[in-house]
């Protein structure tokens, strides 16, 4: 049944659902809409609704080919007893799936492909960030493939949203924000993001389109986090090796290492003539030694309630929300004991398997697996701490200087909370 939200638009069908809220095809003043309708119990966060009326002008003002633009953000009393509201943006209509479904749908991308896909959105966060703003948390999902006349337009959406979600109610510290499996090392270190996690981020996506898995990614989201830090890349065989050069250096561990967004368009865009008409990668999936199992069953202890701060209990990513999607919104992972964490016994280190040989069976490479979910680490952050000793340790207080107020989070998404440095 259609809604009509605040004065001017309509809503009809489900497009989407994420953590946040659920995305609709809506009608506006203008034609068809996209609209994203808060989480009721987001929108009902007056706080939230504020910095979201604050924000209105960072939010409304991102015009890129390649970036899905807000039109209008709705701010409204959903009845006349005022308790409840509504807040609602309305962003341009973008007809084609996301890069997760598409990835999904091919397993893995020709380099071209790929290439043109990252090139494309490298060019909308170039202008993002000469306007000051960093997204935070591009992954595929957040990558939209639009088919105007038969061609394809890859369109980065949700600017900003997840950070102005995920800051604290009442200012202060806060911690991580973001999809372990993208996030920078810097970030996990809690050193404010800048434009470069940005590029981190997105080039850990341009590796997962060629590769069909991200470079540091399975298992608990401690030992991802232990990776972005610790780890380097895998070679994947047969990729050109121009791009792995480039590959390479935008996933330095050093942000100022990274190429910049508009260099990163240009250089990748140089590589296309010669990607033209390689197959995808042949390659297999990782083999993790012992990798922690992704648990699927319900839930049994939630963290932060204190039933799996010591030992193993399923943490859904998403704390306190219903899953109410066709689309899994939630996933849940055991929390692995202190040395698994350490990745002693039961270590995570990688390698990738060499083509023709029998694929793991590891749950992480199935498709629900891989879809990379913003997460909640409360009590199992503890477990964390405990096991990694002192490098992971993140504070999020300080400022980002990324035009869009303090990076922080709240524990309701996205967010990793560990003990500050003693
Ligand atoms: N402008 C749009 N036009 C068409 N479909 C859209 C648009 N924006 C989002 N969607 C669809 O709605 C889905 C949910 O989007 P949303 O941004 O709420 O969640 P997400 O990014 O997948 O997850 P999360 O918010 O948890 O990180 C998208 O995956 C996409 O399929």
């Amino acid at each position: 049944m259609a809604r009509n939200i605040g004065s001017h638009y309509t809503t009809h069908r489900v497009l989407g659902r994420g953590s946040a809220g659920t995305v609709w095809l809506g009608e506006g003043p203008d034609g068809p809409v996209a609209i994203k309708l808060l989480r009721e119990d987001l929108a009902a966060d007056r706080d939230l609704a504020e910095r979201f009326a604050h924000e209105r002008h960072a939010l409304l003002g991102l015009e890129h080919p390649n970036i899905v633009a807000v039109r209008d953000l709705v701010i409204a009393e959903q009845d006349e007893t005022r308790e409840h509201q509504e807040v609602a943006l309305v962003m341009d209509l973008v007809r084609g799936p996301d890069l997760r479904r598409h990835l999904e749908r091919e397993r893995r991308l020709a380099p071209r492909e790929a290439v043109e896909i990252v090139a494309a959105v490298a060019n909308g966060l170039a202008v993002a960030h000469a306007a000051g703003i960093v997204h935070r948390d591009v992954k595929p999902e957040n990558i939209l493939l639009d088919t105007p006349e038969g061609g394809r337009v890859a369109l980065l959406t949700d600017f900003g949203v997840a950070k102005l979600i995920d800051e604290p109610r009442h200012g202060g510290k806060g911690g991580v924000v973001g999809t372990p499996d993208y996030l920078a090392p810097e970030i996990v270190e809690g050193l404010p993001p800048r434009a470069a996690v940005d590029i981190y981020a997105l080039v850990t996506v341009l590796y997962e389109l060629l590769a069909g898995f991200t470079p540091f990614g399975g298992g608990h989201p401690g030992a991802v986090l232990r990776r972005q830090v610790t780890e380097t890349a895998a070679e994947l065989p047969g990729i050109p090796r121009e791009l792995w050069e480039l590959i390479q250096q935008c996933l330095a561990k050093a942000p100022a290492s990274r190429l910049r967004a508009a260099e990163l368009a240009s250089r990748l865009r140089e590589l296309l003539p010669d990607l033209a008409g390689l197959p995808p990668l042949d390659i297999g999936d990782p083999e993790a030694a012992a990798e922690p199992a992704v648990v699927e069953e319900p839930v049994v202890a939630m963290a932060g309630t204190g039933g799996g701060g010591g030992g193993r209990a399923a943490v859904p990513l998403v704390r306190g929300t219903a899953p109410d999607s066709e689309r899994e919104t939630h996933t849940r992972m055991r929390v692995p004991d202190a040395e698994e964490l350490a990745g002693g016994a039961h270590g995570t280190a990688r390698t990738i398997r060499p083509a023709g040989e029998p694929r793991a069976g590891s749950a992480r490479h199935t498709a629900s697996a891989r879809r990379r979910r913003r997460l909640t680490v409360t009590a199992a952050a503890l477990v964390c701490a405990a096991a990694l000793g002192g490098w992971l340790l993140l504070s999020g207080g300080d400022s980002g200087d990324d035009g869009l107020g303090e990076p922080a989070g709240d524990g309701r998404l996205a967010t990793v909370e560990l003990p500050e440095p003693a």
